[in-house]
């Protein structure tokens, strides 16, 4: 088994990486938190673009590093865009991140969801309901047919994710990061285990989209289990940081932004996380 040196090296690598060279990860993601998102990934080191159209998420596809994919709020026009682009990221075998927000609600999510199936998200990034939830759609171990997503939030707790995880990763060939208190992220053969965060956390929104988009920033210079564990070590570091220095949400958003910006390559690498064989 990796050693969890040799991750936290490449946790290092990739951080600095990232804050030397600006890499462009593309976004098609919900209207509730897109600024959010964009900011965040500015913040650690990146460059964001968000767009709507079919010929757009191509071209994106194209030329980004990574790209992200959330299926937040649906618009008609993502019957095309989603499909399109994802086909072309798999095609091109271009990293892509998928977060896929409030599955169970509607047909166009469901039907979506399950196109994502063959085209194999590199990181798929979600609260623990959603993880169970989207197991399920693809008939994998771990999933239910009866989804506790409740709107965009989880009822379950991360521990009970952890099959559905590891199935995920297992058919994607990439990496699952499961989010809540402490969050679980696999590769399908190792799980590590990532301590900090805030309570704060879950009363601002998009702490979990923004997440996604972070993924996809270390996924242009990372392997998937790496980019998604690097941006889970941040999240959790900044949002400890954030947390202690604030008493409520508005503020707590603001000196978040910054303590995503301040955090150093070290200081990601050194978070507090145990790894364990599946
Ligand atoms: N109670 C909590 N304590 C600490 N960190 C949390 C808590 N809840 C969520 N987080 C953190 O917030 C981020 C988003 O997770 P989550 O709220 O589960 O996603 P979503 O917003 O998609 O439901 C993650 O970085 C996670 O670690
Ligand atoms: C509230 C809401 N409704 C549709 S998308 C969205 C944002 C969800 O953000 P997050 O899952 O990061 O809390
Ligand atoms: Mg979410």
């Amino acid at each position: 088994m990796i050693t969890k040196e040799d991750i936290q090296n490449q946790m290092i690598q990739a951080v600095e990486t990232v804050k030397r060279t600006n890499p462009m990860a593309g976004s098609i993601t919900n209207t509730v938190t897109i600024n959010f998102v964009a900011n965040a990934q500015l913040a650690v080191g990146g460059s964001a673009a968000m767009v709507y159209l079919p010929d757009e998420g191509e071209f994106l596809a194209k030329a980004g590093g990574a790209t992200y994919i959330n299926v937040g709020t649906l618009l008609t026009i993502y019957e095309q865009t989603l499909p399109h682009t994802a086909k072309t990221l798999h095609d091109m075998e271009k990293p892509w991140v998928l977060d896929p927000v409030a599955v169970g609600i509607g047909s166009l999510r469901t039907q979506l969801l399950q196109q994502f199936k063959e085209y194999k998200p590199s990181v798929i990034r979600g609260n623990a309901s959603e993880i169970i939830a989207l197991a399920g759609l693809w008939e994998l171990d771990g999933g239910t047919d009866v989804s506790n997503v409740r709107g965009v939030d989880s009822t379950d707790s991360v521990s009970t994710a952890k099959a559905a995880a590891v199935a995920l990763a297992k058919w994607t060939g990439g990496a699952v990061a499961v989010s809540g208190k402490t969050d679980l992220i696999t590769d399908g053969s190792v799980i590590a285990i990532s301590h900090g965060g805030s309570h704060f956390m879950e009363k601002i929104t998009g702490s979990g989209c923004s997440l996604g988009g972070v993924v996809a920033v270390y996924a242009t210079a990372t392997s998937p289990f790496i980019a998604a564990l690097t941006a889970t070590a941040v999240y959790n570091l900044a949002g400890a940081r954030a947390g202690n220095k604030v008493d409520g949400p508005g503020s707590f958003q603001v000196q978040f932004l910054d303590e995503l910006y301040k955090a150093t390559a070290a200081d990601i690498g050194n978070n507090p996380f145990e790894i364990e064989e599946v």
